[in-house]
């Protein structure tokens, strides 16, 4: 596969670093793998002057790629540490008994007609963990899955594990790029449905690891698309894209049906590469799919690598906040989603969703092929959302206003939601003052100081 060749991300920046730095960044496994190995390769180089030494290098490259891809798999294919995985996509898989069992009971449905069975990746996510909480309360079968990488707190991760545990959602510890972990699951689980959230999200990020986002976003979801595809029967699918594929389009509200061949980052190139590869499982194997390009979600138990959440971090810890501005200084604006209107925009995706046409790998007629925006509808300023933020954490920001850098960042986003009005009965209700009063009441229950809270010191975190 493309993240098992060396060869294939040779411009990654982190290249460019010596490999004590490039532990820094989170080990999503597009990186120590890639990385490594060129290091070797470079120092190989500087032996190419003799024959001896040039079969030494190669033997020392065999070695190091074979060590690096046994760690590598070691440490990011586990499976809740109660399964045993080697290799990845040629893994030999074997459950334990005790595991399959988590897997079966996750799975059981609790309500008699049209239950559903769901996998959700990225469960331990944000959305995957709201998504995952709501089908399992209305009587679905759901199972997780998620690779608990360190892009972010993983403790936020596990904390959010945790609730989903005590509601009866198991969540299986291991990488969508696991095609023996993911055909287990599909046979034990028999899913009606996937709900494909697991992603390598974040906009600006993708300048530092885009090796991280075709690992998870275009890697990830082909392989996720394969195995669907190969089920019997298939499920139907419903994923998530992004409004950053409407890149640097000016015309609003961003419809459906706009141009999105202008990503402004790397980012959004691999969500517009999902829709494309969406396109072809579903025209070659009859594969049900809806993508929904969502809105930048927030809200309780949300990412906090995004604008909301740190400028809350920030200004509670005394820190200034940069406000990035747009061209001639004009304010950056987004359609800020509250998560409870994302959660019932998804759930009504998973219901309308028809079933899939194909079986075993064959198609045997036309299938459903959706894409949805999920929006708020009303835009609002970054200054705004600094105001309303003041407003409910009692504490002025410290506000730098400063010229947005050149990191794949878009002016504004406005959502045209009339296709998941008629289609989903999609009718988002919390704007962001209501959103972010919730979102600032479960900040300080979960951050704040007292006993068994969890205080966040930038890079490392205490409880407290
Ligand atoms: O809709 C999406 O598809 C995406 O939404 C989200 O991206 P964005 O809309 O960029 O959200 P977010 O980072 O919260 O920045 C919000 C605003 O604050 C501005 N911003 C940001 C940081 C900062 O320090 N200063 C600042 O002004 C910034 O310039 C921007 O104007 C998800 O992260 C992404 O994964 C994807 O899902």
């Amino acid at each position: 596969m493309y993240h098992d060749s060396p060869t294939k991300t040779l411009h990654s920046p982190l290249l460019k670093m010596p490999p004590s730095m490039q532990d820094n960044y989170p080990s999503t496994p597009g990186k120590v793998k890639v990385e490594r190995s060129n290091y070797f390769g470079r120092v190989a180089s500087r032996w190419h002057t003799t024959a001896s030494a040039r079969l030494l290098a190669c033997t020392a490259i065999l070695l190091a790629l074979t060590l690096c891809v046994f760690f590598r798999m070691s440490g990011t294919s586990r499976v809740g540490g109660e399964g045993d995985i080697v290799g990845r996509s040629m893994a030999v898989f074997k459950p334990t008994h005790q595991w399959e069992l988590k897997v079966r009971q996750s799975c059981l449905p609790k309500r008699e007609n049209d239950a559903m069975v769901v996998l959700v990746t990225g469960a331990a996510g944000f959305v995957g963990t709201h998504v995952s909480l709501a089908l399992k309360k209305r009587g679905d079968g759901v199972v997780g899955l998620d690779n608990f990488n360190d892009y972010y707190e993983t403790s936020l991760k596990r904390a959010r594990q945790d609730v989903l545990q005590k509601h009866g959602v198991f969540v299986v510890e291991g990488d969508i790029n696991n095609e023996a972990l993911l055909k287990t699951l599909f046979e034990l689980g028999q899913f009606t449905h996937v709900m494909h959230l697991a992603a390598q999200a974040g906009v600006r990020y993708a300048m530092q690891n885009p090796g991280s986002y075709v690992h998870s976003n275009i890697a990830g979801l082909v392989n996720l698309f394969e195995v669907c595809k190969a089920a019997n029967p298939q499920p139907a699918i419903v994923w998530a894209s992004s409004s950053s594929v409407y890149g640097l389009n000016t015309k609003v509200p961003f419809s459906e049906s706009d141009r999105t061949d202008q990503p402004a980052s790397l980012y959004a190139a691999t969500k517009k590469a999902g829709e494309e590869i969406a396109h072809t499982y579903n025209h070659i194997y009859g594969l049900s799919i809806t993508g929904l390009r969502f809105f930048t979600v927030y809200g309780p138990w949300g990412r906090p690598d995004m604008a909301y959440f740190s400028f809350t971090r920030d200004i509670l810890r005394g820190k200034a906040i940069n406000i990035y501005t747009g061209h001639g200084g004009k304010d950056l604006a987004r359609d800020f989603t509250y998560i409870d209107d994302i959660v019932k925009g998804c759930v009504g995706s998973l219901d309308t969703a028809e079933k899939s046409t194909g079986s075993g790998g064959k198609k045997t007629g036309p299938a459903q092929l959706r894409v949805f925006n999920l929006g708020n509808t009303s835009p609002v300023t970054v200054p705004s959302l600094v105001d309303i933020l003041e407003k409910y954490l009692k504490v002025k920001a410290k506000r730098n206003i400063i010229k947005m850098p050149r990191n794949g960042d878009v002016p504004f986003t406005h959502a045209n939601i009339s296709a998941a009005q008629n289609q989903l009965n999609y009718h988002p209700t919390t704007n962001l003052d209501t959103g972010l009063k919730k979102f600032v009441k479960w900040y300080q229950s979960y951050y704040g100081v007292g006993t068994n809270h969890r205080l966040w010191l930038g890079d490392q975190e205490q409880i407290v």
